[in-house]
């Protein structure tokens, strides 16, 4: 694991949160929101710090012109709600005000959520959804990874669209727009880059002008019919920026924002500051210094709302360290899976639900599959088409977040999955249910960043919850261990640099 000082940047000053007012009516938020706010997380529900930095900042903003901010807190820390509520109220306080360009069978969202995972997407849709139900704007996810969207040839009408809409409940409904029916707009739509890009550009736009599919197929590539203008975006959302601007995403979340600008009349410069034609707000758990650096060459306008507890555990998460001999690792989940219900049945509780993460695909599968041979039920899910990923919905994660359908077994029902072994690709942005209250590391993180976002799936929104690393014990790889140790006693020592 990495020396933090070395990849997180904690000279990004935060802000000092205890001036700020710990309200969601001051300052004024749209009441149909506040309302849904309060049905949502409760009637007494205060702001947490990133949320009175993002509504005192992007609700009553002080300058002019399109905005650049970041909105950098620790996982678990509201940071959905963060973005959400002041894009929401602009929206709605300007969807008459502001002229749309329409085009015909085109989806014309006004905002874009971008998020890495069809998983996530779907999750912050539902989410965005609880939120509008009495501002009554439209959200929609344009995750579905399973549907060609050459599909769309399917026309259409615009009854059976505003159908749909409605129908929409969990963020399952692919946005179809027909060919020639009316323009079909959304006011946020959540989606991964690529999905997106696919829906701007046309299905497989990547494969034209590709010489070996071309030969493979005897004929040439046809790019599908783009799916959406994006003329009317007014705000584009990064959530998980420090994944999306990493390496393995950042040229589709570029090719995006581009076309949006592009679209927008915006001609976007190859190197230099980039400005663009509309509201960008990018979340992280974590300021990579990295992305410091190229924040200062392409986006110095870019205002840093940081929380103090950035980079930082949540207060709630208890850290532990299970030692692992030369016998099967395997066998010691196992142990402390039973060893944890045990527990939970001695003190009436239902058996806790527990994520854990393996490094490697193939680790997950293993271990899946031994636990499920120890007759404990398992929901594996470390790649394409692991229990359904591909289907297009949240429900093989039914009982781990809350966006997914309930589960359809009884509660205390023994074949009722209670363990979801996973790997990096449900580490980020998921808001696992308050069931989820422990989270196993079955290898050594290899990153600070990889262990703060795993660890970070429990003890969200100011609640208990435990992560367990598991570590060797005796032998080749206790060296590892050792260091493991160390980077997170840094994390927990290291402060970020408060402006008072
Ligand atoms: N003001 C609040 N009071 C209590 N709970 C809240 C509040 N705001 C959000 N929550 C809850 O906290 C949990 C975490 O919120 P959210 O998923 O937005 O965190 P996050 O900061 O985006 O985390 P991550 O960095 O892991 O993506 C959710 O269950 C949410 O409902």
């Amino acid at each position: 694991m990495d020396d933090v000082d070395q990849v997180f940047d904690y000279n990004a000053p935060a802000q000092d949160t205890h001036k700020l007012l710990r309200s969601f009516l001051s300052p004024p938020l749209d009441s149909n929101l506040q309302k849904s706010v309060h049905e949502f997380l409760g009637p007494d529900a205060t702001p947490t710090p990133i949320q009175s930095l993002a509504l005192e900042h992007l609700l009553t903003p002080r300058d002019k012109g399109y905005r650049q901010v970041l909105l950098a807190s620790e996982t678990g820390s509201g940071k959905s709600l963060a973005y959400l509520l002041p894009v929401l109220q602009h929206l709605k306080r300007t969807e008459l005000a502001e002229p749309r360009h329409p085009r015909a069978g085109l989806v014309s969202p006004r905002a874009l959520v971008l998020a890495p995972t069809h998983e996530l997407a779907r999750q912050l849709a539902y989410f965005a959804k609880q939120l509008v139900h009495h501002a009554k704007l439209r959200v929609q996810t344009a995750s579905r990874p399973n549907v060609s969207s050459l599909d769309n040839r399917r026309r259409v009408s615009a009854s059976k669209m505003s159908d749909a809409f409605e129908e929409a409940v969990e963020g399952e409904f692919e946005v179809r727009p027909g060919a020639s029916g009316p323009r079909f707009d959304v006011d946020v739509l959540v989606g991964t880059p690529s999905r997106l890009l696919e829906m701007s550009r046309g299905h497989g736009w990547r494969l034209a002008g590709d010489k070996e599919v071309e030969r493979e197929r005897g004929r040439p590539w046809r790019v599908g019919r783009p799916e959406m203008d994006l003329h009317d975006v007014e705000w584009v959302v990064i959530d998980e920026a420090d994944v999306l601007l990493n390496r393995d995403f950042v040229d589709d979340t570029r090719a995006l924002l581009a076309d949006a600008a592009t679209a927008r009349g915006y001609v976007v410069p190859a190197e230099g500051v980039l400005d663009y034609p509309f509201h960008m707000l990018l979340t992280s758990a974590t300021i990579p210094l990295t992305q410091t650096a190229a924040f200062a060459a392409r986006h110095p306008r870019l205002k840093r709302l940081v929380s103090p507890g950035v980079h930082r555990l949540p207060k709630t998460l208890k850290v532990e360290f299970a030692q692992y001999g030369s016998g099967s690792k395997m066998q010691d989940v196992e142990r402390r899976l039973r060893e944890l219900w045990e527990d939970d049945a001695l003190a009436g509780r239902p058996p806790s639900r527990v994520v854990v993460f393996t490094n490697a695909r193939t680790a997950a599968h293993a271990l899946g599959a031994f636990l499920e041979e120890k007759k404990i039920p398992v929901v594996t899910v470390a790649g394409w088409g692991d229990n359904d990923r591909a289907h297009g919905s949240n429900k093989h994660l039914a009982g781990f977040i809350g966006a997914a359908p309930s589960p359809t077994q009884d509660e205390g029902d023994a074949t009722t999955p209670r363990v979801l072994v996973s790997t990096a690709v449900l580490a980020r942005g998921l808001d696992f249910t308050p069931d989820v209250s422990t989270v196993f590391l079955y290898d050594a993180p290899r990153t600070a960043a990889d262990f703060l976002h795993r660890a970070g799936r429990t003890a969200r929104g100011g609640r208990e919850g435990r992560v367990v690393v598991f570590e060797r014990g005796e032998g080749r790889g206790t060296g590892n261990a050792a260091v493991v140790r160390q980077s997170i006693a840094a994390l927990a020592n290291r402060r970020q640099v408060v402006r008072r």
